[in-house]
């Protein structure tokens, strides 16, 4: 069906390319997209920060929606049921992106990550596609894990418990999606109450949505005698993000967590599959993306060592905090929104460790890039172990 009028937002890599086999692709800015924008539109594509709903769809000739996320917090999706607007998103997408910077995240706070490998516990709140992959990978790693996730049959959870004792565990670790349903809404999931039982020694990562943590209750136990460390990729005020509560965060990043150029690549591939079998269209022939140069580990490192490199060397959560304090240091609130943005729009091609080839000189190195999902070459190819 040529001669389709898309609308995309200007944050989605490689839209232009891939669907103006289809029409011509118009880009926006997608936290400014007013109906006026749509209105004419056939399929409108958007990440996180657009709203899609009545006020912005009614009256538009839009006949699909994508979403280049894994969050649908929002998007109205009963409203596009109704109005009979054919909905894709990209779960998975960016799933093993989060679980990186999670990684990352441990290995960057204290002795989180030493605590974890002599016997500590991981407590991982939400068992989805992040959650799941998380728990894997902690399991490779020989790291033990609580999972909390009461929408899912206990069955499902490899070791399911209840909040207050994931709540116990070393690390805390929130992929919930936002969702205010009852009986197990997870907006401000973590109030007040939750946040006492952290205690100095807990570490809690927020990569999942801002508001699952009340952040008001969350500044308050920061700065209180028992603040846990805490790790914060995601605010309840996006893009807007408190001076105090910045300042009180071990890390603090500007909602990127899944922002790897293989996840974006991947979450626009598959929006064109979607769209493809939406309007029974042929699905051009495209290049799929190529892991990053091989990265050569040196043959002295191993144990926790050697995990703390592999965990940094594809992704730096310093750098990622270090931006974002240095960009939001004394603007006023409206200029701090923009500047959170254009982080986010100019963020830098960040590759996956996962899928990536490491050249090891030293076997004993194969086990813990294996478990890290890597693809393992040996300097000396007889060397390497079965
Ligand atoms: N910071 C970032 O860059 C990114 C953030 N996200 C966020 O992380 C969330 C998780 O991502 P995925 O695992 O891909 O989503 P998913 O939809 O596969 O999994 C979400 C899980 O949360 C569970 N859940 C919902 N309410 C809950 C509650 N009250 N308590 C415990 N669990 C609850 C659901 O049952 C589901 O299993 C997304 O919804 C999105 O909001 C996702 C990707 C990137
Ligand atoms: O996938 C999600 O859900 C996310 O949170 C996205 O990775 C965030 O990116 P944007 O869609 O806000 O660019």
């Amino acid at each position: 069906m040529p001669g389709l009028r898309i609308v995309a937002d200007q944050n989605i890599p490689s839209a232009v390319e891939l669907f103006s086999v289809w029409g011509t692709v118009h880009t926006a800015v997608g936290r400014a997209l007013r109906p006026a924008d749509v209105a004419d539109a056939d399929v409108l594509l958007v990440r996180s920060v657009t709203a899609v709903n009545e006020e912005l769809l009614a009256g538009s000739s839009v006949r699909f929606v994508g979403s280049a996320t894994a969050g649908l917090d929002h998007v109205d999706t009963q409203y596009l049921e109704a109005a009979g607007i054919s909905f894709a998103a990209a779960p998975g997408a960016n799933a093993n992106a989060v679980v990186e910077y999670v990684l990352a995240a441990i290995a960057a706070v204290g002795d989180s990550l030493e605590r974890l490998l002599a016997g500590g516990r991981a407590g991982v709140v939400g068992y989805g596609h992040v959650g799941r992959l998380l728990v894997q990978r902690l399991q490779a790693l020989g790291i033990a894990s609580l999972q909390y996730d009461p929408w899912l049959d206990a069955g499902e959870l490899p070791r399911p418990a209840e909040l207050e004792a994931v709540l116990d565990c070393d690390v805390v670790t929130l992929h919930t999606s936002l969702t205010y349903r009852e009986p197990w809404p997870s907006h401000h999931l973590l109030g007040a109450a939750q946040l006492s039982r952290l205690t100095p020694a807990s570490l809690l990562i927020n990569a999942g949505r801002g508001a699952v943590i009340d952040n008001h209750a969350l500044l308050a136990c920061l700065a209180g005698q028992r603040a846990p460390q805490c790790v914060l990729d995601v605010w309840e005020t996006e893009p807007w993000v408190p001076p105090q509560l910045l300042a009180q965060v071990s890390y603090g990043t500007p909602h990127i967590a899944g922002y790897s150029h293989d996840a974006k690549l991947a979450a626009t591939h598959s929006l064109a599959r979607a769209l493809a079998g939406a309007f029974d269209l042929a699905l051009p022939e495209t290049a799929t993306g190529e892991s990053g140069p091989p990265l050569v580990i040196p043959a002295a490192l191993e144990g926790v060592d050697l995990l703390r490199h592999l965990l940094q060397l594809r992704y730096d959560l310093v750098a990622d905090d270090r931006r974002l304090r240095d960009t939001l240091r004394g603007l006023a609130t409206a200029e701090a929104g923009y500047s959170f943005d254009r982080l986010r729009r100019d963020y830098p091609v960040r590759r996956e460790l996962a899928g990536s080839t490491v050249v090891l000189a030293n076997s004993n190195q194969a086990p813990l890039a294996r478990a890290l999902g890597c693809q393992v070459e040996l300097s000396a190819p007889s060397e390497l172990p079965s």
